[in-house]
């Protein structure tokens, strides 16, 4: 923090696209910031909360095409409360919601604290893709001319860059569409390894991981396989006690988070690989939330597999990579054949811009991640204790081993969906995520052991790289005012302030 050139070079990312120094935007400009804009964007469509009760998604439909509609013509700042509002309503200049958006002046929408969702592309990112999107074209598999040459280099330095932030050798990075993809092609490519062996089936995953790791196992669940979700305690965190427990001969993998994307705890790697590794037990992380925002190194942690997605670690959407470790080497069938790039292990032509955006992306990282961690955390300490100042708020998951870059907070006494709804000029996620589909509330909060209550009162902070003090102070101020304004109006809150113990109430049934 006393070196003050990465705050000057942050000020001009601040600027705006088009006067960032040393980029070559200027040359692409009418195009290319359009396509920056486009990209940016789209993450107004990230926020997609639903309850049935107050009909969010309605609403949220309703919101979004006014948005699009309007694009450009925004209004500026405000503080009311916008519950009982229309839509229209809502986007109207009176009512005025919507405050200026602060990433790269790419017009007015609401603030960005979705973090965990995506990150926006750093401008760096940018710069580095434009040359492979327009003059340097190659296949980078074409072995026998220039253009090929030229696209394998660049993919082989990102590569580089990519091994260098998590301490592994480039040639164990397997270039992937994204996090999802690793994750599918890590437990179910062990798996299916070792069941063609005919020696293992037993797989260990927890209750907190993200669906796509659920999913898999459970697709291997039909194939034959068993399967253990791990319970974490009450602060999100695997026992090692009962991972032990767990593990039996003809466990052939344990797949267990780095950090967690809807509470932040990062779970004790070293611990869980020292295990793993005494027993001969493939251990795989999903990091797509944890590589580039904290320290990560494979073989102190004693990792045989990891997922990393590009777009996490503000680099593009669409790619991601796996590592595979070569010593001791794992083994595992791929989940997509074909021309056997990626050592056989992932075969597709790659794409150049994606790899080496995504190459930069963890370049800028690792070069920057102890002034990217102390300055979010600084910011995450504001927030948090901000809220925390405000009565019958509290904090999911572990406070030590946790990511200041997401916070999840409980607020007693208002629902998360109706919360969004009133914080419409911050762009946040429920972290009662429930889906159309399912009126469940976020099974990671519930297998924190929260009650159903509590987990539709939650909310998820996501701070980033570019979030500023002027944000957060925005977002704490508005969201005071619109918890207490949702509290007034619920009758749970008024027999709590007249002093009484909701636990002794009898509810009659219905
Ligand atoms: C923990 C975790 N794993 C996996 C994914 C999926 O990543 P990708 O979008 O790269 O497929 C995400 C993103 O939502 C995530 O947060
Ligand atoms: S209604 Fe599903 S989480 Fe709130």
């Amino acid at each position: 923090m006393t070196n003050i050139a990465p705050s000057l070079a942050r000020q001009a990312l601040r600027i705006g696209a088009r006067r960032y120094p040393s980029t070559s935007f200027a040359r692409f400009s009418p195009t290319v910031t359009s396509t920056v804009g486009g990209h940016i964007r789209t993450y107004v469509s990230e926020t997609k909360p639903s309850n049935a009760t107050v009909n969010v998604d309605t609403t949220i439909q309703a919101d979004k095409s006014a948005f699009l509609a309007q694009s450009g013509k925004r209004p500026q700042d405000a503080t009311m409360p916008t519950t009982g509002m229309s839509a229209d309503a809502m986007m109207s200049p009176a009512a005025g919601i919507l405050k200026q958006a602060t990433i790269m002046d790419e017009g007015t929408r609401p603030i960005y604290l979705d973090m965990q969702a995506t990150t926006p592309m750093d401008p760096r990112v940018v710069d580095a893709m434009l040359p492979f999107m327009t003059g340097l074209y190659g296949n980078p598999h074409s072995r026998t001319h220039a253009y090929g040459w030229e696209t394998d280099q660049a993919i082989e330095q990102a590569r580089a860059h990519i091994a260098d932030l998590i301490g592994a050798d480039p040639k164990e990075i397997i270039f992937t569409s994204g996090a999802t993809e690793s994750n599918n092609m890590s437990i179910k490519g062990v798996a299916r390894f070792f069941k063609r062996g005919g020696k293992k089936n037993h797989i260990i995953t927890s209750q907190t991981e993200h669906k796509c790791v659920l999913d898999s196992c459970r697709h291997l669940q039909d194939e034959g396989f068993q399967v253990t979700y791990l319970p974490v305690q009450n602060n999100g965190l695997v026992d090692m006690a009962q991972l032990e427990a767990a593990i039996r001969p003809e466990t052939a993998i344990v797949s267990i988070m780095t950090v967690n994307n809807e509470i932040g705890v990062i779970q004790p790697m070293e611990e869980i690989g020292q295990l793993c590794r005494s027993k001969k037990v493939y251990f795989h992380t999903d990091g797509a939330q944890a590589v580039g925002k904290i320290p990560i190194d494979v073989n102190k942690m004693n990792v045989d597999l990891m997922s990393i997605s590009g777009h996490k670690i503000y680099g593009p959407m669409g790619i991601g990579a796996c590592y595979v470790r070569r010593r001791p080497r794992v083994r595992l069938d791929p989940i997509i054949s074909g021309g056997g790039q990626e050592r056989g292990l992932r075969s597709g032509t790659l794409s150049p811009p994606l790899a080496v955006g995504m190459g930069e992306a963890a370049r800028i990282c690792k070069e920057e991640m102890q002034y990217d961690h102390t300055r979010i955390s600084r910011l995450s300490n504001r927030l948090l204790e901000g809220l925390l100042a405000m009565e019958h708020t509290t904090l999911n998951g572990d406070r030590e081993r946790h990511y200041p870059g997401c916070v999840n907070v409980s607020f007693a006494y208002v629902e998360g969906e109706s919360l969004l709804m009133a914080l419409k000029d911050i762009a946040l996620s429920s972290g009662s995520a429930c889906t159309s589909a399912s009126l469940e509330p976020s099974y990671v909060l519930r297998a924190l052991g929260s009650s159903d209550e509590s987990a539709h009162s939650s909310i998820r902070f996501g701070i980033g790289r570019f979030t500023t003090e002027e944000e957060i102070d925005y977002v704490l101020k508005a969201v005071r005012e619109r918890v207490s304004f949702l509290r007034e109006l619920s009758p749970l809150w008024e027999l709590v302030q007249e002093g009484i113990d909701l636990n002794t109430i009898e509810w009659s049934q219905h």
